[in-house]
């Protein structure tokens, strides 16, 4: 290795499920190489704006956007903010000298990892999900090396490139302490805890069903963690009574005390959801979202369901059954020791370590 820092730029975003997997992988680079410098390149108006900073570490955001399926004025300018991202990219990369670049899917990875590959920079990216995203499958050919999560990528990607790591997710979300996130929360340990969460950016499926199922919780003696995205906050807001422990929340920064408060986890199927569920070995239902690519949800969940580590409901019968298949775990703790034992099995907690050693070893075989 060199003497100097190693630097690194980590690049895309959108949604939690690319942003948090990111910030996993940083973190582990930097417990390694305390001195190394590593800059994230996001898309202007999104998440990772934000929730980048919020984990400490620098972010520059390109204007880049998706194509609207519609014709539409933004798409007529969309060929314009493609060429000025990929020039930005170009400067940012010869500004930075990175030794190494990661992608994580999202719009902000394409032309990052179009400038990086071009300047022959090694390149990796990460695929959270087991249907490729259109940015990493465009990209493939490029980059050195792809790390995935699930078996049979080579239907999407050149097979000499793949390694198969599991998700990265942050290391503390499997060490909350159950007490201190009662006492977060202001829950009482006296009763069973459910946890709600939409995704990233909230579910409107899981919000109405909540909310309809409001008073049979309350009844039931049931306190709620209740993550609504922010469209439905304001309305989730009212409809809640934290008095009786039924909690709203428009975003929840510290997952890790969520899972460790909850008996029992109502999640859409994203990838790094599940992985999570895996880590934190929490028994739960799994609410697929219908309006994903190829239903990849769908698949992420069957890959627990099928082996008994977790329950599925589809999202069209969400509003009839969801509630009584969560009423009926949260008042069944075999079942959820059942579900949660099967379920840890499937974890994969080195998944971060093994891509960042995948990283280390692309920069030594150019540096050396
Ligand atoms: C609608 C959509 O396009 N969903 C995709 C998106 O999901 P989405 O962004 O919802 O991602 P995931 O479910 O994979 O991950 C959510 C991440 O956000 C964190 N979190 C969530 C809620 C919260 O209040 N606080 C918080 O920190 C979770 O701990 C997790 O780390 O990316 C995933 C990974 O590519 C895909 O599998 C999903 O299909």
């Amino acid at each position: 290795m060199p003497n100097s820092p190693l630097r690194f730029i980590i690049s895309g975003g959108g949604t939690g499920g690319h942003i948090f997997p990111a910030v996993a992988i940083a973190n582990e680079l930097r417990r390694r190489l305390p001195d190394a410098e590593i800059l994230f390149v996001g898309a202007n108006g999104r998440m990772e704006m934000t929730r980048v900073p919020d984990a400490g570490y620098k972010i520059v955001g390109l204007d880049i956007t998706g194509l609207q399926r519609r014709l539409t004025p933004q798409n007529l300018m969309f060929p314009v903010r493609v060429f000025r991202s990929v020039r930005k990219a170009g400067k940012l990369i010869e500004e930075f000298r990175p030794d190494a670049v990661v992608g994580v899917g999202g719009y902000a990875s394409a032309p990052v990892l179009l400038a990086a590959t071009s300047r022959a920079i090694p390149s990796l990216i990460q695929e959270q999900n087991s249907y490729a995203g259109l940015v990493n499958k465009l990209l493939a050919k490029r980059v050195n090396r792809i790390c995935v999560a699930y078996d049979g990528m080579e239907k999407f990607f050149p097979a000499d490139k793949l390694v198969l790591t599991g998700n990265p997710v942050r290391t503390e979300i499997s060490r909350g302490d159950r007490a201190e996130a009662l006492h977060f929360f202001g829950l009482d340990p006296n009763k069973k805890t459910l946890l709600v969460v939409g995704g990233s950016l909230g579910a409107r499926t899981l919000n109405q069903a909540t909310a309809a199922a409001l008073p049979r919780l309350r009844e039931a003696g049931i306190q709620l963690l209740w993550q609504t995205g922010k469209l439905y906050f304001p309305e989730a807001r009212q409809q809640a009574d934290q008095a009786a422990g039924l909690h709203a929340l428009e975003f929840i920064q510290r997952m890790d005390l969520a899972y460790a408060a909850a008996d029992v986890v109502i999640s859409r199927a994203g990838a790094l959801s599940v992985s999570e569920l895996c880590l934190t070995g929490k028994a739960s239902i799994l609410v697929p979202s219908p309006n994903v690519a190829e239903d990849h949800q769908t698949k992420n969940a069957l890959a627990l369901v099928s082996k008994g580590a977790a329950v599925l409901i589809t999202d069209e019968h969400a509003s009839e059954r969801l509630y009584d298949e969560a009423l009926r775990l949260l008042s069944d703790p075999e079942r959820q020791q059942q579900l949660s034992l099967r379920v840890r099995e499937l974890a994969r907690p080195d998944a971060t370590v093994t891509i960042v050693d995948e990283l280390l070893k692309l920069v030594k075989r150019v540096k050396s």
